[in-house]
């Protein structure tokens, strides 16, 4: 008995749902706008489905006879209507405060540094993304000096020192040294490039520079000339390493180029190689310092050309001769006694 009563209760409850699905679709149909808002909908959602109260024409309804299941238990609001004012305060209250949110992120100034410019607050300058060059050419003197492997720069060098007190620092000479030391890091990959003629990452070797030079003046007695004086020889032999170079170490006032050709240069080293001891005075690696000289380094010397900072010696004659040409020429570019 109470089981056939509860079939019925279920079977009144599902003919409810379809006859308000059907009610729904039509609605939504003629009127699609409303298919997305159901709140309308709920609106004649009552206990009765008839929506007249007092009709009776619902079957199930009405002079009820003891045959006659009892009506389904009423839904929660079940004889009232259901209340939107609640709602329509809740999204009154919701909007008002979207609204206020929006006006005050308009008036907040914009991120310092954020590059934007919208906003009404005052905005830091962008921060400039050039580092400040760690020395100061007022200060220090910085002359590059370049040339093909073999070309004669170290030995130039060595007279410039002795006569006009600069600092010697070769690069190659670093990278060697940094590759002995122990416990280096870049011990193996300066081994392999030196070896094959290629170019050591320009972060060890800028930092070496770096580094020697900061060490130089630290250690220098006051007002020491030299100190402050640099030949950076065989470097930069690569665009990076220059750009690089004079925006964190320091601007370079020229370049001092030696000008070989390859039979020249090649005879010397090999000549070079039978005391030196050096890894890269043989045929082979000598072979390959050459083509990264031409492919790699000589767009570095047309840079500076292109900037008026070259000078160009030649460096086929005598070592003699080459330093005359080399001094008269730095006098001319820097003035008697630079
Ligand atoms: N003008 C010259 N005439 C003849 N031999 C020279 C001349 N200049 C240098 N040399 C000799 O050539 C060899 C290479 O010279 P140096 O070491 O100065 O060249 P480098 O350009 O510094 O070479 P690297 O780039 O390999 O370090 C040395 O043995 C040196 O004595
Ligand atoms: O800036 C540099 C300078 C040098 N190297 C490497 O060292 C060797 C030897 O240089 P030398 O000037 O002839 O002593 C060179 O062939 C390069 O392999 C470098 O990587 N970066």
């Amino acid at each position: 008995m109470a089981a056939s009563m509860h079939r019925q209760t279920w079977r009144q409850l599902m003919r409810l749902h379809s006859q308000r699905t059907a009610t729904l679709t039509a609605t939504a149909r003629t009127c699609p706008r409303f298919l997305p808002v159901a709140a309308p909908a709920r609106r004649s959602y009552s206990s009765n489905p008839n929506p007249n109260p007092n009709s009776n024409s619902n079957p199930n309804s009405g002079s009820s006879s003891s045959s006659n299941p009892p009506p389904p238990p009423p839904p929660r609001n079940s004889g009232q209507e259901v209340k939107f004012w609640p709602f329509a305060v809740l999204i009154a209250i919701a909007s008002g405060a979207y609204v206020l949110l929006t006006r005050t992120r308009q008036e907040m100034p914009a991120r310092p540094n954020s590059g934007a410019s919208g906003g009404r607050g005052q905005l830091l300058p962008p921060p400039s993304n050039k580092p400040t060059p760690a020395f100061s050419p007022r200060d220090v003197t910085v002359l590059f000096v370049l040339g093909g492997p073999g070309a004669g720069k170290g030995t130039q060098c060595a007279r410039l020192v002795s006569e006009y007190g600069f600092t010697h620092l070769s690069a190659g000479d670093l990278l060697r040294a940094e590759q002995e030391r122990p416990g280096s890091e870049f011990g193996a990959l300066i081994k392999d490039c030196i070896k094959n003629g290629a170019i050591v990452p320009m972060e060890v070797t800028v930092q070496l520079l770096e580094n020697a030079m900061a060490e130089t003046i630290r250690s220098a007695p006051k007002g020491s000339k030299s100190a402050a004086r640099f030949l950076i020889d065989g470097f930069p032999r690569k665009m990076d390493q220059a750009l690089k170079f004079e925006e964190v170490v320091c601007p370079a006032k020229l370049v001092l180029f030696f000008d070989c050709p390859e039979a020249e240069m090649e005879r010397r080293l090999m000549e070079r190689g039978k005391t030196s001891g050096r890894a890269d005075d043989n045929a082979e690696s000598i072979r390959k310092r050459f083509r990264t000289f031409v492919e790699t380094s000589m767009p570095v010397v047309e840079h500076y050309e292109k900037e008026g900072r070259v000078i160009k010696v030649d460096a086929t004659p005598t070592p003699d001769d080459v330093y005359k040409d080399t001094k008269g020429k730095l006098v001319k570019f820097l003035g008697e006694g630079f």
